[in-house]
């Protein structure tokens, strides 16, 4: 028996992948079919109910893409094929095409797929349970309403647009932080950040802060996900706030593109100051605002307002402080905070006039 019906292209935006990253956002995929049945009787009669009508396969394959979401295609192709032997007993044989045409590869590719040819001899009725695809929770992923997570799209409009529902990782918090942006969503495509560095205390296998400042921008231009497209002058600026007598400050602030999240931003910088002997905390002798050997911050992500426990995004004293407005105008005399000129701030800061470009 060689009859075949064929279903070509049917696209659909699903959650499938071994990254995180294609669990929450999603991508398209397309599922090619071919069916083997005899078509022989429906060819005669010219009825419906004498063969498997295509659309409530179509139907099938697209809830299943947008469904549970698999690690593998391999796993979305062989649970398409399970389901499809079970929606009919007619059907002998089926072979299922998924392509992934925007897997994450590094290379320029047009498109990966995988097939799987099953047939019911081979099966028997051992097939996946169809009711998996209306589960809400699969393995450490569970599905929540578009509407819980109305708070935290992304301002670009966000791979979520278009989903009631999405896949994320079953221990998600639904309480999310406030603001316009995710801090825990990576970014589509580079947004621009802006980065205020300072020390004031020597590291001794390090160097002075002047050598630190350096380090720290080498160490954020290799990063992955961060390229430095912009950096001040350097200032030196006296300490605002803190202990009494503590030295001076050098203080620089740079412009980055980055995918990372916010979050994702914000460990890199508190690795890199680790990684410049930064102390951290009462235990490690750390004052509030005292001497410090690098201190990095993030003062803009985006255009994004964020407010979660780790991390507020416009930095909030950031508008009062000479020693970042300063050096941030003589990179970008355009540059705006919250919609003022950064000029304009840097002029009405209480200690413009303890800013000296070096
Ligand atoms: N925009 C931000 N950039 C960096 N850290 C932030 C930001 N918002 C909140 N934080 C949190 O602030 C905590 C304390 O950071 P840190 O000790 O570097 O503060 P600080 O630099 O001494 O003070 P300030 O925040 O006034 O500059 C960090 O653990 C971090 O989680
Ligand atoms: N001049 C100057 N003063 C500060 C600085 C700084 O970088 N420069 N950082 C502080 C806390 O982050 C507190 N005070």
């Amino acid at each position: 028996m060689s009859d075949t019906v064929r279903l070509t292209g049917i696209t659909a935006e699903g959650f499938h992948g071994v990254l995180d990253f294609e669990k929450s956002q999603g991508q398209p995929f397309r599922v090619d079919a071919v069916l083997s049945l005899d078509l022989q009787a429906a060819g005669r009669s010219d009825n419906l109910e004498d063969t498997v009508s295509y659309a409530g396969v179509a139907e099938l394959i697209e809830d299943s893409v947008t469904g549970r979401p698999f690690e593998l295609i391999e796993g979305l192709a062989e649970s398409i094929a399970q389901r499809i032997l079970l929606l009919d007993a007619r059907i002998e044989g089926v072979e299922i095409t998924v392509h992934k045409p925007q897997a994450p590869l590094e290379q320029s590719f047009t498109d990966v797929s995988v097939t799987v040819e099953r047939t019911r001899s081979a099966e028997g009725e051992a097939a996946a349970p169809a009711a998996e695809a209306e589960a809400d929770q699969v393995g450490p992923y569970r599905r929540v309403s578009l509407a819980d997570l109305a708070t935290v799209y992304d301002e670009e409009g966000g791979d979520r647009a278009g989903h009631e529902t999405v896949w994320v990782p079953a221990g998600t918090q639904l309480e999310l932080p406030q603001g316009t942006r995710d801090p825990e969503l990576p970014a589509d495509f580079p947004v621009r950040a802006v980065i205020a560095l300072g020390s004031n205390l020597p590291d001794a296998a390090l160097g002075a802060p002047a050598e630190l400042l350096a380090s720290a921008v080498r160490s954020l231009g290799e990063a992955d996900g961060v390229e430095v497209v912009n950096s001040s002058p350097v200032a030196q600026t006296k300490p605002v706030g803190g202990p009494e007598g503590q030295p001076d400050y050098l203080n620089q602030v740079l412009e980055v593109e980055t995918t990372r999240s916010p979050h994702a931003l914000l460990d890199l910088l508190q690795q890199i100051e680790a990684d410049h002997h930064r102390a951290r905390g009462e235990e490690a002798g750390e004052q509030r605002w005292g001497p410090r050997t690098l201190d990095l911050d993030i003062i803009t992500y985006a255009v994004a307002e964020i407010t979660s426990p780790r991390l507020t995004v416009p930095h909030p004293r950031a508008a009062q402080r000479g020693f970042v407005l300063l050096p941030w105008s003589w990179m970008d005399p355009v540059a705006l905070l919250e919609g003022t000129p950064v000029r304009e701030l840097a002029e009405q800061a209480d200690d413009a006039g303890d800013v000296t470009q070096l």
